[in-house]
């Protein structure tokens, strides 16, 4: 199902290619939802919108289903760039939720295997990936402190679920040598429980972060006052 982006001078709207659409701005036809990627199109009532190709991020801030408290984009992409994983890596991770971390892994690696204990979230993520067209995603039901993961040759295996600590042995034997654990943590206790469990796996303790993003205003130049202060504490442990 291919989208589009109508971007006009106060909104902004991701439609489906070749509906008629009403907007606030009135009525856009079917030929114009056909419209090549940079072209301006008219409503009936003369509002112009440009018609551009959506990314990852238009179709998730404005079709994807938020049944759960999705991972940040500053956290998201801290943890594909500071685990080196590319095109050859299999990912692994708990829980699936929304499935966002789902999404931005399958576009940094060659597979990623999802589990998810909730069958609910896992109709809403499926639904998600779905949308997004993701062909190199799985998502198994699983309680993975209970059954763990199945294979032992991923890169990286990202624990963003309630006591990440409970499976993090599950996740070193689910990660190759050389590669990574990395447990989202919103309170900083989750970090200490996990580097004590980390000491009795062949898990190295890497580096604990907290990553800030502090968005400014250009005009006057000052920084934004509601960007938002904490997230999650993210560490990564190495096998060795
Ligand atoms: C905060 S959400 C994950 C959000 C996800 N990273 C995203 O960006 O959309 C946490 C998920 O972990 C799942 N979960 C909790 N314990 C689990 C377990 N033992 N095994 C598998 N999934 C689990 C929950 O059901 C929930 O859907």
């Amino acid at each position: 199902m291919e989208h589009v982006l109508l971007v006009g001078d106060q909104n902004t709207y991701l439609r489906r290619r070749g509906d008629r659409v009403e907007l606030q701005e009135g009525v856009l036809d079917a030929d114009d939802l056909e419209a090549d990627y940079g072209a301006t199109v008219e409503t009936h009532i003369g509002e112009e919108f440009v018609v551009a190709q959506p990314d990852l991020n238009d179709i998730f801030d404005r079709l994807l289903e938020q049944r759960t408290q999705t991972i940040s984009h500053k956290d998201a992409g801290y943890i594909v760039s500071r685990t080196g994983i590319g095109a050859d890596s299999a990912v692994a991770e708990a829980g699936t939720g929304s499935g966002f971390l789902t999404l931005t892994l399958a576009r940094s690696a060659r597979e990623v295997r999802s589990y998810e204990v909730r069958d609910d979230h896992i109709a809403s993520a499926r639904r998600n990936i779905e949308k997004v067209g993701a062909g190199n995603v799985t998502v198994t039901q699983r309680d993975v402190k209970e059954e763990g993961f199945e294979a032992d040759d991923n890169h990286l295996v990202v624990l963003d679920m309630k006591h990440p600590e409970d499976a993090v042995p599950e996740a070193a034997a689910s990660t190759r040598n050389g590669g990574y654990v990395v447990c989202y943590c919103p309170v900083f206790e989750q970090v200490r429980d996990c580097a004590d469990v980390f000491e009795d796996t062949s898990l190295r303790h890497a580096e604990t972060v907290e990553v800030s993003r502090r968005e400014w205003r250009v005009f006057p130049a000052r920084p934004e006052p509601q960007t938002v202060p904490h997230t999650a504490f993210l560490t990564f442990a190495r096998k060795l």
